[in-house]
């Protein structure tokens, strides 16, 4: 499908001047947006994040590769073309960049009066609607000065939605907030982007917020790296932090394509899966070959093999293939390392089991005998 993409980068480089030589920061970058998703880019200071957004979001030219942004190359672009295509994202930055001298309609209003089909009187409406959705309906004629951090921000999400860009960019949107204040701030954008069917790109060092992203794109020295410790902390909080980062040393991320069967019923169960992009079908075959489709899983950070691990059966109960028309990408922990993880930390075993046991009971079919190790709630 030609507008399966919001943004589709491939081998994207980037470098800077310094001095007389050239640095480069971006190394051959690979990254999809469809539609709708919500991606969190993470990864130390200085990894590239910013400049690959800038990328994204035509503030910059593309040197070398291929950025498409709504299906349009933007690799030797015209500056014009730049600035067209800039109009029709929406940016929410770490300082708000608001213009204190305007009130805070006037403000959300610029992002409509450099759109081609400006009507002033409609504008006006969409602002004062635009700032009714996020909280601000009766502080129109306030200056933003006149409002707290949080307040800003709310205001320079609602100047990046007002549009209905396809795509919203916002970097580091809570740098300058507290904690709580933050997450409401990344639920706001994730609401209204998602009503609007927008992507959005978000950067963030916020670990606490990652639960709620489709995406999660780790970058490390200017190349996407998988957030293994990340993906694994959202999906077993309970492990400590040395046992996390054994574990996620030892997991193997695997990319499926449209068609591969991930499980197959009656194989060892020998690894354990949390799912980290596209979906996951599970089904089961009876003696005849006819199927019964149990679920479908495509929520990131769902994880599943457990049952033949868990239990004494020690072989797969059930089929897992790719779903849909993306690939499937996981996170695989061995068997053995599963067992340590399990061993080591009773909430994290606790947690798993009980998952287990509540599929079984949706399914239906419990043919396995209890596991050897029955849930402990008391850490
Ligand atoms: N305009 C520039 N000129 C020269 N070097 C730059 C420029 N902008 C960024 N860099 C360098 O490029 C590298 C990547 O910077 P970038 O800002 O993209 O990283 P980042 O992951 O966004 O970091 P941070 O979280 O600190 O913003 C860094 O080493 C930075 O010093």
């Amino acid at each position: 499908m030609a507008n399966d993409h919001i943004v589709k980068i491939r081998g994207l480089k980037h470098s800077y001047k310094e001095a007389s030589t050239m640095k480069q920061v971006l190394h051959g970058i690979d990254v999809d947006v469809h539609p709708g998703q919500n991606v969190f880019l993470t990864g130390y200071s200085g990894s590239g994040k910013t400049t690959l957004i800038s990328l994204v979001g035509c503030l910059r030219s593309v040197q070398d590769g291929s950025l498409k942004l709504f299906d349009e190359e933007l690799n030797k672009a015209s500056a014009r073309k730049l600035l067209a295509m800039r109009k029709r994202v929406g940016y929410v930055f770490q300082h708000f960049n608001l213009l204190d001298f305007l009130s805070i309609r006037q403000n959300v209003q610029q992002s409509l009066e450099i759109q081609p089909d400006y009507n002033p009187r409609e504008a006006r409406k969409l602002s004062e609607e635009m700032l009714d959705a996020v909280g601000l309906g009766d502080r129109v004629n306030d200056h933003p000065s006149d409002l707290s951090g949080g307040q800003k921000q709310r205001v320079a999400i609602a100047r990046a939605l007002v549009h209905r860009p396809k795509l919203l960019i916002a970097d580091e949107p809570t740098a300058a907030l507290d904690t709580s204040t933050g997450r409401d701030i990344i639920d706001l954008v994730q609401r209204l982007s998602r009503a609007q069917n927008s992507a959005a790109i978000i950067v963030t060092h916020n670990m606490r917020i990652l639960d709620s992203a489709d995406e999660i794109l780790h970058m490390i020295d200017g190349r996407i790296g998988t957030a293994i410790t990340e993906q694994i902390s959202l999906v077993l909080p309970n492990l400590d932090d040395r046992h996390l980062a054994e574990i996620a040393s030892k997991a193997i991320a695997r990319e499926y394509k449209p068609g591969d069967l991930i499980i197959k019923q009656g194989d060892p169960a020998d690894e354990f899966y949390i799912l980290t992009g596209g979906e996951a079908h599970v089904f089961r075959l009876d003696d005849n070959g006819n199927r019964t489709e149990l679920a479908t899983f495509s929520k990131r950070g769902t994880y599943f093999g457990e049952m033949g691990l868990l239990t004494e059966h020690g072989t797969r109960t059930a089929c897992v293939e790719v779903h849909g028309s993306q690939p499937t990408r996981l996170l695989a922990i061995k068997g053995s390392d599963f067992a340590e993880m399990i061993g080591r930390s009773r909430a994290t075993r606790a947690v798993i089991t009980d998952e287990m046991w509540s599929r079984f009971n949706t399914d239906g079919t419990t043919p396995l005998k209890r596991p050897s190790h029955h849930p402990v709630r008391d850490e």
